[in-house]
């Protein structure tokens, strides 16, 4: 992964915008669905474009197909530079990537064998080459069973396997996935996804994903780019985006996938049952181990019972968080917090009688572990620095403690 195979540089795509009808209808100032987009797709990646509807994600990669012109910019695929590019010179770049979508855009009245068998026709192969191809393909998408099935039989996590297998016929070295697995319920989409893994892996494919779902950016994709009102507004690799998202928008999307960290409602229920004090610990490749947290809590004679959380997989490494009660003495709990943010982050959501505001968790040391300013108890000192966005362990408001990331 060290050569861009897509590059967008300073890229922008306006469309003309119209209100109202008829005869009264006016031309309102121009849409400017991509503005000023500049980045790379590396050969071999699977690369996020996640962002909210209307954000310009599909105008974006309809760009690298040329199914849409830049109005600015420069968008280079594979090395030749689309700008400005006829029709004719066009169509080898076209042939190079492949395409699919949310509502499959299967041919209803051709089977499965004759959706994928299409664009072999179309390119001209031999109806032997074809047949050999199409039975490939079916093959390594799960579907060899539904050749002669038609489109209206199969359901939509099939349909899109045949889109996926149309997609891959002419031996493309990139594929779009135009929110892909939007219209497939969550166990399909994890199949799809896997499958578009092995395109990746298997093929040596670079595939684009377009999304909304961050969960889709957690399970398969290398890197990311977050888009709003037509910018990129963060671009990284998507370990980096989940464990430290900096932008707002990023963090509601990571907060949407990563559902480890109690909600305010969760909190005060869990104050209210469990006694002991709350704290949220990050997990980590590198940090918050089971056996780093107890460790830390029993070298201070403190027990730690998980209560809530979870550990899961951002880009196939471990990512997540658990919230545990501690009980222990005073002192001691306070010395086991220390201990604890010396193995990793650590959010201290107080107790029920001193609850913490976790979105007012000052980004030093915890305000009950402060020495001199520690107060009686467990009562916390006041918050110290500006809130936490998101409630997440990352971000650009400083909430990250310890070695974690
Ligand atoms: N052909 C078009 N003509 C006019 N405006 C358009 C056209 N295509 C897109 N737009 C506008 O450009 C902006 C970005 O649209 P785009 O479809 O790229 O966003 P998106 O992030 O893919 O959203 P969605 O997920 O809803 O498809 C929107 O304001 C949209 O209305």
């Amino acid at each position: 992964m060290s050569e861009p195979i897509i590059s967008f540089r300073d890229v922008v795509k306006e469309f003309p915008a119209h209100r109202g009808l008829g005869r009264g209808r006016r031309r309102d100032a121009a849409v400017r669905a991509v503005d000023g987009v500049t980045l790379d797709v590396e050969a071999g990646e699977i690369f996020g474009v996640i962002g909210y509807s209307g954000a310009g994600k599909s105008t974006l990669v309809r760009l690298v197909n040329a199914l849409e012109t830049t109005t600015a910019g420069s968008v280079v695929v594979d090395g030749t530079d689309l700008t400005g590019l006829s029709e004719a010179r066009l169509r080898p770049v076209r042939a190079g990537i492949g395409m699919i979508f949310q509502q499959f855009n299967l041919l209803s009245s051709r089977t499965v064998a004759g959706n994928v068998a299409y664009p072999l026709e179309v390119a001209g192969w031999s109806r032997a080459d074809r047949d050999a191809r199409v039975a490939e393909l079916l093959d390594f998408v799960g579907i060899a069973d539904k050749a002669s099935v038609y489109p209206s039989k199969l359901s939509g996590g099939q349909k899109q396997r045949v889109g996926i297998a149309r997609a891959l016929a002419a031996n493309p070295r990139i594929l779009l996935a135009d929110e892909a697995t939007s219209a497939l319920d969550p166990e399909t989409t994890a199949d799809v996804l896997a499958l578009l893994q092995r395109v990746n892996r298997e093929l040596g494919i670079t595939v684009v994903v377009i999304t909304h779902e961050m969960e889709v950016v957690r399970s398969i994709c290398h890197r990311v780019a977050v888009m709003e009102h037509g910018r990129v507004v963060e671009l990284g690799d998507a370990y980096g985006i989940f464990s430290s998202p900096a932008h707002a928008v990023t963090r509601r999307f990571v907060a949407s996938a990563l559902r480890d960290r109690p909600s305010d409602a969760v909190l005060t229920r869990l104050r209210t049952r469990h006694a002991g004090r709350i704290v949220s610990v990050r997990v980590d490749e590198v940090a918050g181990s089971s056996a780093q947290v107890m460790g830390a809590l029993a070298d201070h004679g403190v027990t730690g019972t998980i209560v809530y959380g979870g550990i899961s997989e951002v880009a196939e490494r471990p990512y997540g968080s658990l919230t545990l009660e501690l009980v222990g003495s005073d002192d001691a709990v306070h010395a086991a917090l220390d201990a604890l943010r010396s193995v990793t982050a650590v959010v201290d959501h107080g107790t029920a009688a001193h609850p913490l505001d976790t979105d007012d968790i000052p980004s030093g040391r915890a305000p009950g572990a402060e020495g001199t300013d520690r107060p009686a108890g467990d009562r916390p000192a006041p918050p110290a620095r500006p809130p936490l966005g998101g409630g997440l362990f990352g971000g650009t408001t400083g909430t990250v403690e310890g070695n974690a990331r």
